[in-house]
């Protein structure tokens, strides 16, 4: 096993067995869940399972074998939300060309990875605005997930409303949402998929849903999704602002999980010239993205869940080469996910949200100016009420700039905030 260095990681392959089995149970809800959410936008659902669990294997393995580290890696919460309800489903946007999208931010992001631009994000784009993006993300899938639910509906006088608390399949919600929070609360390894089991057994019981025909099953055909992108139509100006939405969205993200998790486990020696396991992450997480959109689902990326691995010890590659091991049991599930009834998912997105939420409370909103408190305001809150990722960015980036020119700061902004200030303005114009 020297081929993962585990002395030098002061770790053992029991040590990474289980870190990478933690790892699974916190993860494998992605699974179902994103085939539901894929589904939403038309996606054949049994295809989704299917290539969702591919790509996480595929994916997380070569995280592990490539850069030697416990990150797993799959389809990410928050860029999937926004693929099926902003982009399918809000823009009337195919889902070939969404895929189309997600493949050319998956191609920039390679094309950068092999560039310095760690360096260059870490110094350039302000970080309130970088943790805004992911509290907005936060912020928008819970708002998904409530309306999905229908805790919240819409409203002709005041736009939404509380939903009707007297549907019983708004109660199954609640409940989902209450044992999902109260599971992670404690700290429960697999809270998520725990809780959506219970609230799926309840429903059964009740009759909110028909139990599953079969428990296992061969994987279904991928082929309805598979190289189904259209790379064409996504290549248009108009499109733009999306596609650096899901690049951006991509990149920060990856870097702000890798140091979070990677900080905790001394993962990355960022002194060390030698270590390059932090660039080859940011590689692996980059081709996976591009990978994924010819599979058929939206963007791949380190998954912050990796972090209850790392608890458990793990250090290496090896306890990913485990997690997507046991990810391999999920190709055979399809007929368990298949019966889960929709309120039984839908809590996750909130629970996320709500996860993705504290981000916000990093930024120091006292000693902050007006342009990094209003731009990181208007990420958040535009979001949700825009129903779109983009648009939320592009007005926060737009208001920042506009604030730090007319107190003509210039010192404060620097070619990169003014490209994405630039291709903001076009989210508004075109
Ligand atoms: N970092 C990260 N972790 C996740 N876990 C589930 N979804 C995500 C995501 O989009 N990003």
């Amino acid at each position: 096993m020297n081929f993962f260095k585990l002395k030098e990681h002061n770790t053992t392959v029991k040590t990474e067995l289980s870190a990478g089995f933690t790892t699974f149970l916190t993860m494998m809800y992605i699974v179902p869940v994103n085939g539901f959410i894929l589904a939403d936008a038309g996606l054949p659902m049994d295809a989704v399972v299917t290539a969702t669990a591919i790509i996480t294997i595929l994916a997380t393995l070569f995280s592990g074998l490539w850069s030697n580290t416990p990150i797993a890696m799959s389809v990410g919460m928050g860029l999937n939300a926004y693929f099926s309800y902003g982009l399918v489903l809000g823009m009337k946007i195919p889902w070939e060309t969404a895929l189309g999208i997600v493949f050319l931010s998956g191609i920039l992001f390679v094309i950068l990875s092999l560039t310095n631009f760690r360096v260059w994000i870490m110094t350039s784009i302000p970080m309130s605005l970088r943790r805004a993006i992911s509290a907005g993300i936060g912020s928008f899938i819970a708002f998904i997930g409530l309306k999905q639910m229908g805790m919240i509906s819409a409203s002709e006088a005041t736009l939404v409303t509380l939903g009707d608390f007297s549907n019983s399949n708004v109660l199954l919600g609640v409940l989902g949402l209450i044992l999902a929070f109260s599971f992670y609360a404690y700290r429960i390894k697999g809270a998520f998929i725990l809780s959506i089991a219970i609230t799926s057994i309840v429903a059964w019981i009740l009759g909110l849903g028909a139990l599953p025909q079969s428990v296992i099953s061969t994987p279904a055909s991928i082929s309805p999704i598979f190289m189904e992108l259209d790379i064409l139509s996504a290549f248009t100006l108009s499109l733009l602002p999306v596609i650096i939405t899901f690049l951006i969205t991509d990149m920060f993200d990856t870097l702000g999980t890798l140091t979070g998790v990677g900080t905790r486990a001394k993962l990355f020696q960022e002194n060390n010239k030698n270590d390059k396991s932090l660039q080859k992450t940011l590689e692996a997480d980059a081709i996976a993205t591009t990978a994924g959109a010819l599979v058929g689902v939206s963007t791949t990326t380190a998954f912050i869940e990796s972090a209850s691995g790392v608890e458990e010890g793990g250090r290496t590659g090896l306890t990913a080469v485990f997690t997507a091991m046991f990810f391999v049991t999920t190709l055979f599930m399809l007929p368990l996910f298949k019966a889960i009834p929709a309120n039984a998912i839908y809590p996750v997105l909130v629970v996320v949200g709500v996860l993705m939420f504290t981000e916000l409370g990093k930024i120091n909103f006292e000693d902050s100016d007006l342009a990094t408190s209003a731009g990181a305001f208007l990420i958040v809150i535009l979001m949700p009420l825009t129903f779109s990722i983009t648009n939320g960015i592009a007005a926060g980036f737009l208001v920042y700039t506009i604030i730090k020119l007319a107190k003509k700061e210039f010192s404060d902004l620097n070619i990169g905030i003014l490209v994405i200030t630039f291709i903001s303005a076009l989210a508004f114009i075109l």
